[in-house]
C-alpha cells in the first residue's frame, strides 16, 4: 500500500445500503486517514448549484470595502462569528499572520436543547449570505455525521458513537479569501497564504480551493499536493480525533503555499467546514488505541477546554 496516497471514495457507497460497498468504503477511508490524515470524497451532498451560489455570495462579501467588512468583526467573539480581517490569524507556532481574511458562520440551535452559542452575524449588504451559508452548513453537518459513523466503524466503536456528541455541536463554516497581493515585493519574507498547521476540530470538510496550493505532509515528511476535482471535497482529521484515537487517525499538518508571483495578484477562495462536537465531549484517548508500542500521548481534556487552549495559541482569544 502506498502510504502517501490520499484515497478518493464515493459517499454513495457509504449510504447505499449495500453492506459490501459500505465496508469497503470504511476500510479505504480509514486507511487513508491513518496514513495521510486526508481523504477525497465525491457525491458528498452539496450540489454544484449550492456551491456556485455560496462562492458567488462569498465573493460579494469580500468585495465590500474594508470599512464595511470591519463593522462585521467582533473581537469579543474571538473570531468565532462574522468577519476576521487581514493579518489576524497566525498558525500555531508561526510568527507571521497568514495572507487571508475570513467569515465564520456557527451553529443555530432549533430544538429545545439547552446548549447555547453566540448569535451569527449577518451582512446587510449581502442578505442572501444567511440562507445559502446555513444551507451548506446543514448539508455538511449531515455528510459529516455519516462520515463519523464510518470512522466509528473503522475504530471498532458503535456506529452511532459520535451522534449524540455532535448533536448541536460547535461546528463552524469558514468562508475563506486569500486576497490578491498587488505589490508582491512588499509581502514579509516567509509569509504564506496559510502556514503549516493542524486543524483543531474532529474532521474538516473542505470545499473547493478555487486554485491550487493545498499540501499535506506525509508520514515520511514529504509535502503532497491535495488536488480534488471540481465536484469533490477534501476531508481531513483534526486534532480532537487525533487525541481521541491516540494518533491512530492522523491530524496531518497542511498548508496553502503561495502561487507564482503573477498568480498572487488573483484571489483564492475556499470553504472549510470545521466539524466540532459539543464542548463537553471527553477527548480522553480510547482504551483500544493505547498499547505498549503506542503509549498514551495526550492528557485528558474535554473538547471545550482544548478549543479554548488552541484559540489562545492562534492569537484569536486574548
Ligand atoms: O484553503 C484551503 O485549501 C485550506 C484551509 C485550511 O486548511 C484551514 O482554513 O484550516
Ligand atoms: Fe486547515
Amino acid at each position: 500500500m502506498d502510504k502517501n496516497n490520499i484515497a478518493t471514495v464515493d459517499f454513495h457507497d457509504l449510504v447505499s445500503g449495500d453492506a459490501e460497498r459500505k465496508s469497503n468504503f470504511v476500510k479505504e477511508m480509514g486507511d487513508s486517514f491513518s496514513n495521510m490524515g486526508f481523504v477525497i470524497v465525491k457525491n458528498h451532498g452539496v450540489t454544484e448549484e449550492m456551491k456556485k451560489h455560496l462562492f458567488e455570495t462569498s465573493k460579494r462579501f469580500f468585495g465590500l470595502p474594508e470599512e464595511v467588512k470591519s463593522t462585521y468583526e467582533k473581537e469579543e467573539l474571538a473570531g468565532q462569528r462574522g468577519y476576521t480581517g487581514k493579518n489576524k490569524e497566525s498558525a500555531k507556532g508561526s510568527e507571521l499572520p497568514d495572507l487571508k481574511e475570513f467569515f465564520h458562520v456557527g451553529q443555530v440551535v432549533t430544538d429545545n436543547d439547552t446548549v447555547s452559542y453566540p448569535d451569527n452575524i449577518w451582512v446587510d449588504e449581502v442578505p442572501e449570505l444567511k440562507e445559502v451559508s446555513l444551507e451548506v452548513y446543514r448539508t455538511f453537518e449531515q455528510t459529516g455525521k455519516q462520515l463519523l459513523r464510518a470512522i466509528a466503524l473503522y475504530l471498532g466503536l458503535e456506529e452511532n458513537y459520535f451522534d449524540a456528541k455532535i448533536h448541536n455541536g460547535n461546528s463552524i463554516l469558514r468562508l475563506l479569501h486569500y486576497y490578491p497581493l498587488e505589490n508582491v515585493d512588499n509581502i514579509p519574507d516567509g509569509a504564506v497564504r496559510a502556514a503549516a498547521h493542524g486543524d483543531i476540530n474532529l474532521i474538516t470538510l473542505l470545499m473547493g480551493g478555487s486554485a491550487e496550493g493545498l499540501q499535506a505532509q506525509s508520514l515520511d515528511g514529504q509535502w503532497i499536493s491535495v488536488s480534488p476535482k471540481e465536484n469533490e471535497i477534501v476531508i481531513n482529521i483534526g486534532d480532537m480525533l487525533a487525541r481521541l484515537t491516540n494518533n491512530k487517525l492522523r491530524s496531518t499538518i497542511h498548508r496553502v503555499i503561495n502561487p507564482s508571483k503573477e498568480n498572487l495578484k488573483s484571489s483564492r477562495y475556499s470553504m472549510p467546514f470545521f466539524m466540532h462536537p459539543r464542548a463537553e465531549m471527553d477527548l480522553t484517548c480510547l482504551e483500544g488505541c493505547v498499547t505498549e508500542e503506542n503509549p498514551k500521548a495526550y492528557k485528558d481534556m474535554t473538547a471545550g477546554e482544548f478549543l479554548t487552549e488552541r484559540l489562545r495559541e492562534l492569537g484569536l482569544l486574548k
